[in-house]
Formats: structure tokens, sequence, C-alpha cells
């Protein structure tokens, strides 16, 4: 973003000044808008940093002032660049430092405006900055963070302040021109609060902001199912475990079946033949025993798709990385115990390029001990996915998906998009059956994974409170008639 606002001035689009400006007036309009149960003129402090954050800040006091508020202002240092100071200059008023804070002056306020640090921050934040946060939340005032809450890193989402931090969510971030990826990703996606974005003015052509990760879509042309039978649309083979471990590979072929493959078969040994019998319809069925059996199953090209983990069992599931490969090797989404299985065998060059990994965090360390430590989630999926030379998705709230060349999409559920009622047991396989489905109806790696997590989550949504992951599948046909499918 410094880098957009910076080609921005370069180029003669704006000054800093008017930017700041903008960015001021922009916060005061969003929490007019946001809140219109907020009896004007208000009661409001102003917590301002010494960068242009703070700059913001001073605005904000401005404004405020001319809007008839109360406004008290605190420095945690004197504005430092030339543009913070200028409006710390306009704004005139008296500047108390932070020392000066305290219950009295937060519990008689309605707002608090957190202009401490913005993405310039660069280090752990003192506590008496997070205290000062927190003393406004517990204070009962609404806490409106200008760009990003101080304290949360804007690349990474991650918290920034030795010894503690606020616990509830900020009541409004208001930020500039464009989302930041720390609005979504780790703690910032639990802290931001609901995020408004103000535009001021920085040129539509300069809007896609902070390189490289964009939000996940659908092609919902793709989705149609054009003409031909059911081998047109591909044949997905979900390997499962034995006797009693049934469950997980049976939501995940129900998820491939809904995605719309034209056929797909559980492959499971004989011992567990009886009981998925007696579970499955739709889904066909045929005994696979160990890895001999399944390069055999695999000599049938018109399997396009292989969903390798849930319930396999990791001794199981590293016996069947190993068969895989020949001439033709299938697309393959590799999930729970094929993951873990990589601990013990390699990752098959045969599917380099034609597999999608879906760990989440937990599964991410294990296979990559060495990246799990990395501050950006971005980073390390896009490591972990050059390393492997496959596709790689890390679940959660804010669910990532790399290909190996970079690329990277983030599918964030917060605000509108939230879908919490996908933490549950066997969600996960499902997920794995949604993108192995869209393998097999002939989806690239990076596509059907993108694709999978949004329909995932658009599922979750879609039913609503009191989702079980067996909920999955069946929702999807609404999602489509959501999408005019
Ligand atoms: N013209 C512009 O560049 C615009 C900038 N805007 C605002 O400017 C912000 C970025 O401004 P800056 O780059 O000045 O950065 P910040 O204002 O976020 O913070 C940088 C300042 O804080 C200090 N600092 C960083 N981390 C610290 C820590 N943990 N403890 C103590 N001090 C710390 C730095 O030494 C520096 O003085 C944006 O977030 C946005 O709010 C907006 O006004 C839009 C226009
Ligand atoms: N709070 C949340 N908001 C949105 N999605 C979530 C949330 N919690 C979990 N998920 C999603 O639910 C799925 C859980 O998968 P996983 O952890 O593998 O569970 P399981 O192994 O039980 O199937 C993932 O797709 C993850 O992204
Ligand atoms: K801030």
């Amino acid at each position: 973003m410094r880098g957009v606002e910076a080609a921005a001035i370069a180029a003669g689009k704006a000054d800093g000044l008017a930017l700041m400006e903008r960015a001021g007036r922009g916060v005061v309009e969003a929490v007019r808008a946001h809140w219109p149960d907020l009896a004007w003129p208000f009661r409001a402090v102003v917590l301002c940093g010494p960068g242009n954050n703070g700059g913001d800040g001073y605005v904000i006091a401005r404004v405020l002032r001319e809007a008839g508020c109360a406004v008290e202002v605190y420095a945690l240092a004197p504005a430092a660049t030339p543009d913070a100071a200028e409006m710390a200059a306009r704004w005139g008023g008296g500047v108390a430092g932070f020392g000066a804070l305290g219950w009295e002056a937060m519990r008689a306020t309605d707002v608090v405006f957190d202009a401490v640090f913005g993405t310039g921050l660069a280090r752990d934040i003192a506590p008496g900055v997070w205290g000062a946060l927190v003393m406004a939340q517990e204070a009962g005032a609404r806490l409106v963070a200008v760009d990003m809450l101080s304290g949360l890193d804007a690349d990474t989402g991650a918290v920034r302040a030795a010894g503690g931090f606020v616990d509830h969510p900020a009541g409004l971030t208001v930020t500039f021109q464009a989302e930041k990826l720390g609005h979504h990703l780790a703690a910032g996606g639990e802290l931001s609060g609901p995020v408004v974005v103000v535009d001021i003015g920085l040129g539509a052509e300069l809007e896609v902001v902070d390189g490289a990760v964009e939000a996940a879509e659908i092609s919902v042309e793709r989705l149609r199912k054009g003409g031909g039978h059911k081998f047109d649309h591909g044949h997905a083979l979900v390997l499962a475990g034995g006797a009693g471990r049934g469950g997980a590979a049976r939501l995940a072929a129900y998820g491939a079946l809904r995605v719309g493959a034209g056929l797909v078969t559980v492959g499971c040994p004989a011992e567990a033949l009886g009981e998925n019998a007696a579970r499955l319809d739709a889904v066909m069925l045929r005994v696979i025993e160990d890895g001999v059996a399944l390069r055999e199953a695999l000599v049938d090209r018109r399997i396009r798709a292989l969903c390798m983990g849930p319930g396999l069992g990791v001794e199981r599931a590293a016996g069947m990385l190993g068969a895989v490969g020949g001439d033709h090797p299938p697309y393959a989404v590799l999930d729970a115990d094929a993951l873990t299985a990589l601990t013990t065998v390699p990752f098959p060059a045969a599917l380099r390029g034609r597999a999608v990994l879906t760990p989440h965090s937990g599964e991410f360390a294990r296979v990559w001990p060495d990246l799990a430590g990395v501050a950006s989630k971005v980073e390390a999926v896009r490591a972990a996915a050059a390393r492997v030379g496959a596709v790689v998705l890390l679940k959660g709230a804010d669910t990532l998906v790399a290909h190996p060349d970079g690329r990277c999409v983030l599918h964030s559920a917060r605000g509108a998009m939230a879908a919490p009622w996908l933490a549950t047991a066997g969600s996960g396989d499902v997920l794995a059956g949604i993108i192995t489905g869209l393998l097999a109806r002939g989806w690239s790696p990076f596509e059907a994974a993108e694709t999978g997590a949004w329909l995932h989550a658009a599922a979750a949504r879609r039913f609503g409170a009191g989702l079980i992951a067996e909920d999955l599948p069946e929702a999807l046909p609404g999602v489509f008639r959501d999408l005019g499918l």
C-alpha cells in the first residue's frame, strides 16, 4: 500500500496532505454510516502515533471538532513526519501524553479512535499502547481502528505486542483504498472487526494492492455441466480405510459427487466392504487392498482424480502414495493421513503439478516444521507449494491457496463471508472431496482448490447454524441454484 501511495504521489495524482485529509474525513464519514444509532455530537478520544497514521488521527480530531464533538487528543510521541506535523498544527488543540490517559477519560468517552500505528508498524508495541486500547474496550467505548488496529501487522495479521493485547475485536476498522492482508490473516481476521474501505482517490488502476495475493473467486460458467455422459464428467476414486473408519472417505465421496464428478468410487479393504455398502448408494465401491491393487485400478485411465487421506490410516496412506506413478498418473488431493504419511515417505514425483495438498495448520507444521514458524502465512504456504511442486491449500477462516509458480489467493471467511459452523468434525473431508470432484471434472489443481474453498464456505453459510459435515454436500445444490446453475 505504501508503494501505491508513493507511486501516486510521485505520479502527481495526489499529494500526501490531500490523501491524509481524505483519509481522516473518510474515517469520520464511515463512523457516521456504520453506527446510525450513535448520537451526534459525541465525545471522542483520539490516540495518535508519531507517523502518518497519527496524522490521520489529527485530521479526525479536527473534523470531529468542526462537527461539534468534544475531542481529547493523546499522543504517544510528537508527530514525526512532515504531513503528520502539518496536520497536528492544523488541529491546534491540546495534546496530552499517553501518561495522562486514565479510566476517567475513557469512561467519559463514546468513541476512541486508534491512530497510533498503521502500515508502518515496525516492532512490538509497548504495553502502554495496547493497554490504552484494552482500557477503551473495557470502559465501554466504541473502538475505531484507523487503517489497522495498532499492534496488528498489516502484511501478516500477526499481533506484535509482547505481554498482551486486546481480547475483543475493534468495533470498526476503517482502511484506505483496499483491504490489507493483515485484516484477514491470523489474529487480524479475529480482531479487526467489520472492515470498511474508504476510497481516497488513488485511482482504479492502483486498487489491487500488496501484490500477488488476490481474493478467491469462482467461475460460474465453468461449474455448469455441459452435455455428454457420465464419463465425460470424470471418475473420482476416494481411498478409504479399514472397518469402522470409513466415515471420512464417505463424506469426501459425497462432496465429489455433489460437485459434479460423473462417477465416484470408494476404494476400501475387503474388511470394510460391508460397512461401506450399507452406507453408500450413488457412490460405487470396490476393494482396493493395498498399493499394488491401487496401481492396477489406475490402469483404467478414466479415473482422473484420487482423494487420499480422509480416514485412510497413516500406514495405508504411505503405501498408496508409493503406488502412484506410471505414465498417466491421476490428479490427486492429499489430505489428513496422507499428509501425515509425507513425514515418512517422499511426495510422489508423479504428482508434481497434479496435486492439491490440503493441510490445516497442525498438519502444515508436521509436514513443513521449518515453515510453520514463518510469521507470514502467505510466505509459508508459497514456500511449501514451491517445495513440493504442487498446489497447497492451508485451511482456516483465512484459507490460502498457493501455486508453485508463486500465485496465491485468499479465501477469507469473515464479515459477510463468515462460516464459523465449518469448525466441525469432518468438514475438511468434504472439502477434500469437493476439490477431488472438480479435478475429476478436468479443472486444474489451482482452480479446483480456489473454487473448492469458495463452494465449501458458501455451502456452510447457506445451511447456517447447526451445520454438521453431512450437511455440506447436501447444501451444494442450493449454492448452485443461487449461482443460477
Ligand atoms: N500519504 C500517505 O502516505 C498516507 C498514509 N496514510 C496513513 O499513514 C499510515 C502509514 O504511515 P507511516 O508509514 O508513517 O507509519 P505509521 O504511522 O503506521 O507508523 C510509523 C511510525 O511509528 C514508529 N513505530 C513503528 N512501530 C513502532 C512501535 N512498535 N513502537 C513505537 N514506534 C513505532 C515508526 O518509527 C514511525 O515513526 C497508514 O497506515 C495510513 O493510516 C493515510 O493518511 C493515507 C495517505
Ligand atoms: N471459523 C472458521 N471459519 C471458516 N472456516 C473454517 C473455520 N474453522 C474451520 N474452517 C474450515 O473447516 C474445515 C475444517 O477442516 P479440518 O480442520 O481438516 O477438519 P476435519 O479434519 O475435522 O475435517 C477447513 O476447510 C477450514 O478452512
Ligand atoms: K491504527
